[in-house]
């Protein structure tokens, strides 16, 4: 089975009906890899994650997990596949420790269920319906990991998890591509998406708008703030830059806003001489590049 590229999704287009939820997404899944897909509401994320799992077949295009088609070959991609859905399909009365260990039973080289339920704090004990969000999470993602998948499809996995369980999930998360299983994810959380992903896709409108590693995307767009301290109450008018906004964000703190990466000599030579005519030292000079979230947001609210 395919090395390089676990996942292949080319072209793809899902439509319900009349409507086109995926209209031609392509990118890849390397084993050993995250992908993290991005979007806001509607985007088509579960809808592209959903072909690749094998769950519904494309309108139009291609996709290919571990070079197989998971809706023709399902039968020979599923055994190597872990899925979590967003919302699991699990027998309310079943207690977590029996889902697992079931699942585990159809694997070939399962994980070990009571360490792995443990690893995510789960009560083996309990029963699906009393479960809170977070845990009924828990077992989900358990329930997608248990027999050791050489893909994994998550999607929002950390979506409801305390601050614990989302840090347990993501050193799981980088175990995996330690491990070597490409990760397909999505999320609406955009520093999850900078800690974990190699690589983004940022969909609007069943398209991708955006592609690359988290850091290109973010440094591609360049420095665009500067703070910088120097004593409080300085006229913030007074900069003498037309293109650049200043506040005071506390006091002597200031942000210099809209700067051109290209004319940062410029910007920091009239806060040198800004602060000196009112009498201030300059003590404190940072650049500031925008985050994954800034990126995401200039990208999707470029809407008709
Ligand atoms: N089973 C379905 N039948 C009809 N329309 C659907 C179906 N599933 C999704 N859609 C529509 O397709 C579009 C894409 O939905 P999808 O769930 O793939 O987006 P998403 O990016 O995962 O959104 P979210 O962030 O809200 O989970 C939406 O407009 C949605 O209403």
């Amino acid at each position: 089975m395919g090395e390089m590229n676990a996942v292949e999704v080319a072209d793809l287009v899902v439509r319900y009906g009349q409507r086109t939820a995926v209209d031609g997404v392509s990118f890849e899944v390397a084993s050993g890899s995250v992908l993290a897909l991005l979007g806001p509401n509607g985007a088509g994320k579960t809808s592209t994650v959903e072909v690749c799992a094998g769950f519904r077949p494309p309108s139009a295009g291609r996709v290919y997990v571990l070079g197989r088609d998971p809706w023709f070959d399902h039968d020979v991609v599923i055994p190597h596949v872990g899925v979590m859905p967003q919302s699991g399909g699990v027998y309310p009365a079943v207690r977590a420790g029996a889902m697992l260990s079931l699942l585990a039973s159809f694997a070939a080289d399962p994980l070990d269920v009571d360490e792995l339920g443990a690893r995510l704090g789960l009560d083996p004990r309990a029963r699906y319906r009393t479960m809170s969000g977070g845990e009924k999470q828990r077992l989900h993602l358990a329930m997608a990991l248990v027999g050791r998948p050489a893909v994994a499809f998550l999607d929002e996995p950390t979506a409801g998890m305390d601050v614990g369980a989302r840090h347990t999930t993501w050193d799981l998360i980088d175990q995996l591509r330690t491990s070597g299983v490409a990760v397909l994810l999505t999320t609406h959380l955009l520093d999850e998406a900078e800690r974990l992903a190699d690589e983004v896709v940022i969909m609007r409108h069943g398209q991708v708008a955006v592609a690359g590693p988290p850091a290109a995307l973010t440094s591609a767009a360049g420095i665009d703030r500067v703070l910088v301290r120097a004593g409080a109450g300085l006229p913030v008018a007074d900069l003498g830059l037309p293109d650049v906004t200043v506040r005071e964000l506390a006091p002597g703190e200031y942000e210099i806003a809209g700067v051109d990466q290209d004319d940062l000599g410029g910007v920091l030579n009239a806060a040198v001489s800004w602060s000196h005519r009112h009498g201030a030292v300059l003590t404190d000079v940072r650049t500031v590049r925008p985050s994954l979230e800034d990126v995401f947001l200039a990208v999707t609210s470029r809407d008709a």
